[in-house]
């Protein structure tokens, strides 16, 4: 594949170096292109991957061309998202907050669990890297969002400032420290018993083998809004 890979930090130097090793030639990368270079790029490029800065999207969105794009950024807001979906009419769009197969799975595992613990406490953990940009991450908001989809319980970011019992509330706790690349763990509370489902990265790689493994999966899709629930079927097929 051509790739245009924006984001030139610890996920887009990682990225560049796998893509290369894998025989993918990277066009162009960088935070904000040059725009004299963007339009050619853009047109020649199979797949733009973005692990970068929310404020880059709407310049990525603009550019001309049928490449697919693979957003791994996370700390959009509903208009950011509402922007990928509306460019995924014209070109095939792939979104997920967390790009390594086994969070893909955590989320169903949660999700299931959500509905046969009706009545258990959730809390949800993440701990990552000290120089993380944005908190909670997004892997937390999109394990919240599967475990409570219908947004029915509070949703209590730290407690600080909020003493008493628990109501009907799910609590999101973010932790950062040293050079940890992700751990999560949604934690279910019921009357003497508890249930950890838990996941931990052990490097970075998880997350760029499933962004290339993105890329190459939309090169045989039709314009669409693609999450890893597609991937994970593919892989289990
Ligand atoms: N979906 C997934 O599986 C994963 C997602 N991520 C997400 O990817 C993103 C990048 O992570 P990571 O590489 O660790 O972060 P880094 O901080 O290492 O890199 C961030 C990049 O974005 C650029 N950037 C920062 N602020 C802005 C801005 N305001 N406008 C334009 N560009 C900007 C930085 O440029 P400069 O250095 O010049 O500031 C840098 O190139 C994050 O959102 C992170 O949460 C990370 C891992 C996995
Ligand atoms: O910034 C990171 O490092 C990560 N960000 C993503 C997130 O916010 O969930 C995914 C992964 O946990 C690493």
């Amino acid at each position: 594949m051509k790739l245009i890979i924006v984001g030139t930090g610890r996920m887009g130097q990682l990225i560049r170096q796998k893509a290369e090793d894998a025989g993918h030639e990277v066009l162009a990368m960088g935070d904000v292109l040059s725009p004299g270079d963007v339009p050619a790029l853009s047109a020649k490029a199979d797949a733009i991957i973005d692990f970068s800065h929310p404020d880059n999207l709407d310049w990525i969105l603009s550019l001309s061309g049928s490449a697919a794009l693979v957003e791994g950024t996370t700390g959009f807001d509903p208009s950011h998202t509402e922007r990928l979906r509306a460019a995924s009419v014209t070109r095939p769009v792939f979104y997920a907050s967390n790009y390594s197969l086994g969070v893909a799975v955590l989320q169903k595992l949660a999700s299931d669990a959500a509905k046969m613990l009706r009545g258990f406490d959730i809390e949800i953990v993440e701990a990552h890297h000290s120089r993380k940009a944005d908190a909670p991450s997004g892997t937390a908001l999109s394990l919240l969002d599967a475990v409570d989809p219908e947004s029915s319980f509070d949703r209590v970011y730290g407690r600080h400032g909020r003493p008493g019992p628990r109501t009907r509330e799910i609590g999101i706790h973010a932790i950062r420290g040293g050079t940890v690349a992700g751990d999560h763990d949604v934690i279910f509370f019921g009357p003497d018993e508890v249930v950890r489902l838990s996941h931990h990265a052990g490097s970075r790689e998880i997350f760029v083998n499933g962004a290339l493994k993105a890329a190459e999966f939309l090169q045989k899709q039709q314009p669409g809004l693609y999450t890893m629930d597609e991937l994970l079927e593919e892989t289990a097929a």
